[in-house]
């Protein structure tokens, strides 16, 4: 029955229930609350919502309107949406579905503020499903994609509820009002940084499913003539078309392996955090920002080449592409706009950049900044090493580091306040930190084909898609590694040619690398990208399947065509 829920479509929105509501009961709850709720979330004895966004606040958290005042005289908190924008707006499944919220609110408790925290209110009734006395809901209307989902919208005309619906595993208001620090208070914000950690994994599976769909298309379709008077040739066949889908091929494969080290990262610190050990977290958060905003904007953009890639039936809802689209292009925007999230993993490459200037060694996702020389040794580099090609890229990163990271000191010295010097060097911050994290999946893709236990010939295969990545990234992104002479201009047009060969060298296996992710095509949902090939024929009866073709002559031609013709032809 979950498990049918979780495909549920038109208009129910069961997608946040499981990936937020759930998740934040499992992490913010006591165990008390957990016996409370947990199994309910989980069998689906209830539906839940995520409420934190609201009307006029998504990022910035700390902004948020909706109240929690704690009342003592009867061990309540009442819910308040003082204003408009305190309205929750966005919440997937809030609108028509779920019949439970963890709302995010500003805790008050003897007259103060303690920020936002996470609330258990129940929205619509068990019985009929209307909505709870004191509470409004809504769906938010039509959006880019996904409108199968509820994203809704929810008011609270204080609305009370006992003070044990407040999630208390780290912070907690006791009977009588007294307020109880947490050990942290991003601890908050903990489920954020898990659903971010899945996006990576949901970036892969997108890019994975539109690469495979133009691939396998890119195969069946023939068109022009390479030499004049032979056949028609399968697209792939032409080497623009490997340099469109191969690149993105590579970054799925790339995306899905860092995917493994956050989900590994993440287990690893929270189970440190449990124990008390909060020295990961800092770590773990500018990791998943950085991942989450990196992987998602490259497959959105990824996906749409594979579009383009398709030429018209590629712009076809029977191709599964602008759905695919759409739904990565929601994956850059919810969970911590990307702008916004890289400015957070900048944040924190700045302060690792400081400490490494005062002498402290760096461990983790950030040693490299300590052990980059910052004066070149250009020389004749090997372009098809991938030990070579990591050490680029962590160069070009720990370049950019510096420099935005100095650029920023400089602009204190002149006078200037931190905030004000972080905000005119905020373009150069996104860099430096798109290229740090651009500088992990390359370290990570090469130790990942070099130690994942396959066949040697499956190794080889996997180190030409790595290699290829690696390449396409610098070809692309030549200037930053030019800048300081790192690499000369002969290293570039080394690196071009290897990329050029390593096109040739995965063609014959592209087919096979997109059969590996084992993508059914119930999950595809394109008409392109069939398993079995057999596109025209099913394009054909796609198209049959069109409302517009339940009728030989639409309606539209009586209302209006056939009036406009008849007046125009009176005119003659
Ligand atoms: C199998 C085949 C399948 C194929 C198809 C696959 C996929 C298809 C494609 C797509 C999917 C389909 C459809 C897509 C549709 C929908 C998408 C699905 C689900 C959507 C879910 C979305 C849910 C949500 O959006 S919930 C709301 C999310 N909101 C946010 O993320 C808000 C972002 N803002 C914040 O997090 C914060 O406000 C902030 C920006 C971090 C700032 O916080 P603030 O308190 O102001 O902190 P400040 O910047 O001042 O820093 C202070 C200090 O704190 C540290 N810090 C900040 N945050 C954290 C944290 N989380 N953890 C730890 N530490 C943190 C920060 O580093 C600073 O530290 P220091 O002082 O520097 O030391
Ligand atoms: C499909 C979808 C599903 C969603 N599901 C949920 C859900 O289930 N629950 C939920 O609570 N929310 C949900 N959201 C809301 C989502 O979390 C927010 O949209 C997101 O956090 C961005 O906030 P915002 O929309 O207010 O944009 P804003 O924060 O207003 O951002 C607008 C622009 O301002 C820029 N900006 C903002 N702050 C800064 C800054 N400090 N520095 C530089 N630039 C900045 C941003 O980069 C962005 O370009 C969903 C959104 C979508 C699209």
């Amino acid at each position: 029955m979950a498990a049918a829920l979780q495909t549920l479509g038109g208009g129910i929105g069961i997608t946040l229930h499981w990936i937020a509501f759930t998740p934040t009961i499992e992490q913010q709850a006591t165990e008390e609350q957990k016996k409370k709720w947990l199994k309910l979330a989980q069998d689906v004895a209830i539906v839940g919502a995520y409420a934190q966004t609201e009307m006029g606040h998504g990022t910035f958290v700390r902004g948020l309107e909706t109240t929690a005042t704690y009342d003592p005289s009867t061990q309540e908190f009442v819910i308040n949406s003082p204003t408009l924008t305190s309205t929750k707006w966005w919440p997937g499944g809030l609108g028509k579905t779920a019949n439970h919220a963890t709302v995010m609110a500003q805790l008050y408790t003897r007259g103060k503020c303690y920020g936002p925290h996470n609330f258990m209110v129940q929205i619509r009734s068990l019985e009929n499903h209307q909505p709870c006395p004191g509470v409004t809901l809504g769906d938010i209307g039509p959006k880019m994609e996904s409108n199968g989902n509820d994203n809704g919208f929810a008011r609270f005309d204080h609305v009370r509820i006992p003070r044990e619906n407040m999630l208390m595993k780290f912070a907690r208001v006791e009977a009588d009002g007294t307020y109880v620090q947490p050990p942290s208070s991003k601890l908050a914000y903990s489920n954020m940084v898990y659903l971010r950690g899945t996006f990576v994994m949901s970036a892969a599976q997108a890019l994975a499913s539109a690469t495979t769909i133009a691939v396998r298309y890119s195969c069946v379709r023939r068109q022009s003539e390479m030499k004049p008077g032979e056949p028609e040739p399968q697209i792939l066949e032409y080497q623009t078309q490997q340099y469109k889908l191969f690149p993105q091929l590579a970054a799925a494969y790339a995306f899905w392996f860092a995917s493994w080290f956050m989900t590994q990262q993440h287990g690893s610190i929270t189970g440190s955090m449990e124990k008390g050990d909060m020295s990961g977290l800092a770590e773990l958060h500018a990791l998943s920002a950085g991942l989450k905003s990196y992987t998602t904007a490259v497959t959105a953009r990824g996906i749409d080449v594979c579009r383009m890639a398709c030429g018209g039936h590629g712009y076809s809802h029977a191709s599964g592409l602008p759905a695919l689209f759409g739904g990565a292009a929601a994956l850059c925007t919810a969970e911590g706009e990307n702008t916004v999230m890289m400015l957070q993993t900048a944040r924190y490459l700045v302060k690792c950049f400081a400490q490494s200037q005062a002498g402290k060694r760096l461990t983790g996702t950030v040693a490299y900044l300590s052990a980059v020389q910052p004066s070149p040794v250009a020389g004749n580099r090997n372009m098809s090493d991938l030990g070579t090609l990591v050490a680029a890229f962590q160069h070009r990163a720990a370049r950019m580091v510096r420099h935005a990271a100095m650029q920023m000191q400089g602009e204190m010295q002149k006078g200037k306040a931190r905030e004000d010097a972080w905000n005119s060097c905020s373009v150069l911050l996104i860099k430096a930190a798109e290229a740090h994290v651009h500088s992990f999946v390359v370290r990570n893709f090469a130790e990942t084909v070099q130690t994942v236990e396959v066949d040697e010939s499956v190794r080889a295969v996997l180190t030409s898609l790595c290699q290829l990545y690696s390449l396409y990234g610098i070809t692309e992104h030549a200037g930053d590694f030019l800048k300081d002479g790192y690499l000369t201009g002969r290293d570039i047009d080394a690196a071009s040619s290897h990329l050029s060969a390593m096109l040739a060298r995965v063609r014959p296996d592209a087919v096979a690398l997109v059969d590996a992710f084992d993508l059914h095509d119930k999950i595809l949902r394109s008409v392109l990208g069939r398993y079995d090939g057999r596109v025209y024929e099913h394009l054909y009866e796609w198209a049959k399947k069109s409302p517009l073709n339940k009728s030989e002559v639409h309606e539209s031609y009586y209302k209006y065509l056939q009036p406009f013709l008849k007046s125009n032809r009176a005119k003659l």
